[in-house]
């Protein structure tokens, strides 16, 4: 008998439950009883979905983030927070999103918030330094023990491992994290054996840093801290996913684990391999059903794969998905407006948790008892590779069309900017934004009125233009430079896009958490791409009959689209970039001739999407670059390409980023006092960059004084005349009463920098 267990489950709800019942807890608009309830039928939820597997797992639910659960288990808490006055769960928010008091009475920074492997998921840093030392807090998790087995249920705990616990934080000070090493294993030891004493058989242990190329000082620490932790009272499945183990192979089946998990997704090739290395009594976890994308297994494949396995590791095989669910949307169930045949291809987490189901019945029992359910799966995998849908010839033949000099600009960007400067007119220093504005509750319930049928299109343009108009009018009273529309009329940077282009299908309840409360709806490419009208121009056009200053278009670009959505699986990657590039750059050329004189083209997922391999970024980069270009530069010499990346951290591809060749990039800069700049200068990077001068994910109200010496340190690393003054990222999380102050500020620093003869 092979065991069927799940490696975790969203836990932000099929409605978004926990984001609305965390949000008013913040607000103070509800308790923490009512919070903690929430949380708790969430729980319930869950564990109903889980009664026909054979475990039920518990620590994959939190009220914020995973990883910040680990670091309150180990007692990890940031030093500046030490003095919290709150209980032990508002502490835990302090962490997680600032605010707290400090020793000197200042506002303590949250921790610093990162993207989890290569998903759109973004955790909490844990922070190291020297005197770091840890101390075990598993009240949360017991009780979720005691809760689950008194249910009936075999309860299989999941903790991140000690050596990507390590792995995913960074160092206060020079402290290597691996010297910590020695004081975080007995702390495990000690949970692993309360667990044991507390029923727990196996422990699911997440080691996800083992699909990375470790160095050998980190091969080593596996080795060491997998010896420590042997013959404890508990088995332990090491659990790998997001890709190949590949250089790391021949570890992971020394390590004297009782089980490990492999990714069957993406390290398809190596799980028969890991299946002979293992020693026979050691369980082979299979991830066979993709826990990051929406397409329905091919139960019949899936099937045929796993049937070798059946037999020679019989009841030693487990079945699972690839990785956890937290990266798909909740219950495909509440779609009600996907048509048939598209609803006919896809899976999210309550469908998969059935494939599962049926996977298991099939192996375990017989393939007759789910004979209809593998016949319905079969026909829905026949029908989705037959249909024509996915293929539209006006796209492929306009791919075969695409010439090589539209990747290149006609002059060079000395020339151009040459030209631009001219003819755009703009002080030295200009300033401007990334993009949005305020999302406030007005726009977003507009929008919900428009969606439900509660207002007409024309009413729901009329309000839109509405907020255009209030947005542009407040930059000009600010006296900024270069305008934006605001976004307004955006639910989501790469959502709106989705809405708009043809082969890409968006759902109604599809959320996925991106970070504590907040989610996106990713879209879903299943088909060519194709642009068959303008989607921003009439927005753009409009706001710029507003003003007299330029207004930059606002596009999302064709890598970040890609990175942030479910991409179909019947083609490469590249193949579909280069589709979205093809129409973004249709978009781009409209605005143009629309008279858009600046164009901005976001691609703040283009270094996320990096492989988690070095090894494999040049390939991604060079079609993720090609796609850019495909997209941007076909443009007249005098229009002003911008591209913004958030996220920081450009060393290692700032060659590639400058093949881009936007004529302004914007970065992240500010919480890292422009030492990030340090790359561009050394590089000599040739084009102008805005390097953010104030962090709008913190509403704190930043001061001209340190703006100003912000923005000197940039110029110190980089030429004043091809300096641009702009905050961090986009301000569309931020209230007006935020927003406002903080760029007056802003603008009043350029204002001061230009007046200063030391400097200007
Ligand atoms: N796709 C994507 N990934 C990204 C980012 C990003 O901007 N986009 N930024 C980075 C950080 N991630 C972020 C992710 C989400 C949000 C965010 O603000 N999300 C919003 C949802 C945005 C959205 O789709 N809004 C809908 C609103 C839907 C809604 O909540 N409507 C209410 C209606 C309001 C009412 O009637 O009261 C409801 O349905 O209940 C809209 O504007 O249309 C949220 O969680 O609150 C911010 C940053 C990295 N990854
Ligand atoms: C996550 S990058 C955001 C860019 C977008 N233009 C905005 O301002 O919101
Ligand atoms: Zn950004």
């Amino acid at each position: 008998m092979a065991k069927i267990h799940n490696l975790g489950f969203p836990r932000i709800g099929a409605n978004r439950e926990l984001k609305f019942a965390l949000e008013a807890f913040w607000n103070q608009q509800n308790t923490k009883q009512e919070l903690l309830e929430t949380a708790s039928l969430l729980q319930q939820q869950n564990l109903q979905l889980h009664q026909n597997l054979d475990f039920a797992q518990i620590g994959d639910f939190s009220l914020y983030d995973h990883v910040l659960d680990t670091s309150f288990l180990f007692g990890n808490v940031p030093e500046r927070f030490s003095h919290s006055k709150g209980d032990n769960l508002e502490n835990y928010f302090q962490v997680a999103r600032g605010g707290a008091q400090d020793n000197c009475g200042c506002n303590a920074a949250a921790g610093e918030m990162t993207k989890w492997f290569d998903t759109n998921y973004h955790y909490i840093v844990p922070e190291f330094n020297a005197k770091t030392s840890f101390s075990l807090h598993p009240e949360n998790l017991l009780t979720q023990v005691r809760l689950t087995r008194s249910q009936g249920f075999d309860v299989k705990p999941v903790i991140i491992g000690p050596i990507t616990y390590l792995f995913l934080g960074k160092s206060t000070d020079k402290t290597n994290p691996l010297d910590l090493l020695d004081s975080l294993l007995p702390q495990y030891a000690n949970l692993l054996d309360i667990l044991a004493k507390n029923g727990v058989e196996w422990v699911q242990i997440d080691e996800p840093a083992l699909v990375t190329e470790l160095s050998a000082e980190w091969k080593i620490a596996y080795k060491y801290a997998y010896q420590y932790l042997y013959e404890r009272k508990v088995k332990l499945l090491l659990t790998t996913y997001f890709g190949e183990l590949a250089d790391n192979f021949d570890l992971v089946c020394k390590l004297p684990v009782d089980g490990v998990h492999i990714d069957a997704i993406r390290a398809k090739e190596e799980v028969y391999p890991l299946a002979n290395a293992l020693t026979h009594e050691q369980i082979l976890s299979v991830g066979i059903i993709d826990g990051r994308n929406v397409w329905k297994t091919d139960l019949r494949a899936a099937l045929d794969f796993l049937q070798p396995l059946v037999q020679s590791k019989d009841k030693y095989l487990w079945i699972a998905p690839s990785c956890s669910m937290i990266h798909c949307p909740v219950d495909l169930g509440n779609e009600t407006t996907f048509d048939p045949e598209l609803n006919s291809w896809l899976a999210f987490a309550v469908q998969k948790l059935q494939e599962l189901n049926t996977l298991g019945t099939a192996i375990n029992f017989s393939e007759h008892k789910v004979a209809k359910e593998l016949v319905e799966n079969q026909t829905c995998i026949t029908a989705r590779s037959a249909s024509t849908r996915s293929k539209n010839t006006k796209v492929r033949n306009a791919i075969a069309l695409i010439q090589p000099d539209w990747l290149e600009r006609s002059a060079n960007y000395q020339e151009r900017i040459k030209l631009q400067k001219e003819f755009l007119n703009l002080p030295l220093l200009p300033t401007t934004t990334i993009g949005s504005f305020p999302q406030t509750d007005e726009i977003r319930q507009l929008r919900t009125a428009f969606k439900k049928g509660d207002i007409t299109a024309n009413e729901y343009q009329q309000a839109i233009k509405q907020q255009i108009q209030f947005c542009i009018t407040q930059q000009e009273i600010l006296g900024l430079d270069v305008l934006v529309h605001g976004e307004a009329e955006r639910n989501d940077m790469v959502e709106y896009f989705g809405e708009c282009l043809e082969g890409i299908a968006t759902s109604k309840f599809g959320w996925v958490q991106s970070y504590g409360s907040r989610c996106v709806k990713p879209p879903i490419i299943y088909g060519d791409v194709l642009r068959d009208k303008a989607i921003t121009v009439e927005w753009t056009r409009y706001a710029q009959t507003l003003t007299k200053k330029p207004v930059k278009g606002m596009l999302t670009g064709p890598v970040t689209i890609l990175n942030w959505s479910f991409v179909r699986d019947d083609q490469s990657r590249a193949d579909t970039c280069k589709q979205i590039a093809l129409a973004i750059r249709d978009e781009v050329l409209d605005l143009e001739k629309a008279g858009t004189d600046i164009i901005q083209i976001d691609e703040a997922a283009l270094r996320e999407g990096l492989p988690l391999k070095r090894s494999e970024w040049q390939s991604y980069l060079d079609w993720a670059i090609e796609g850019f270009k495909i997209s941007a530069n076909s443009v007249k010499d005098t229009t002003q390409i911008h591209t913004h990346m958030c996220y920081s951290e450009f060393n290692d591809i700032i060659q590639a980023i400058a093949q881009m060749d936007a004529d302004v990039i914007t970065i992240e800069t500010s919480r890292s006092d422009m030492v990030l700049l340090n790359a561009f200068d050394e590089f000599a990077y040739p084009n102008d960059i805005g390097p953010g001068v104030y962090d709008i994910h913190s509403p704190n109200i930043p001061d001209e004084a340190s703006i100003i010496s912000l923005i000197e340190s940039a110029a110190k690393r980089i030429p004043k005349e091809r300096l641009w003054i702009n905050p961090d990222c986009g301000l569309k999380t931020r209230k007006w009463d935020e927003v406002t102050p903080a760029l007056h500020i802003m603008v009043a620093a350029a204002k001061s920098l230009r007046q200063n003869t030391a400097f200007a």
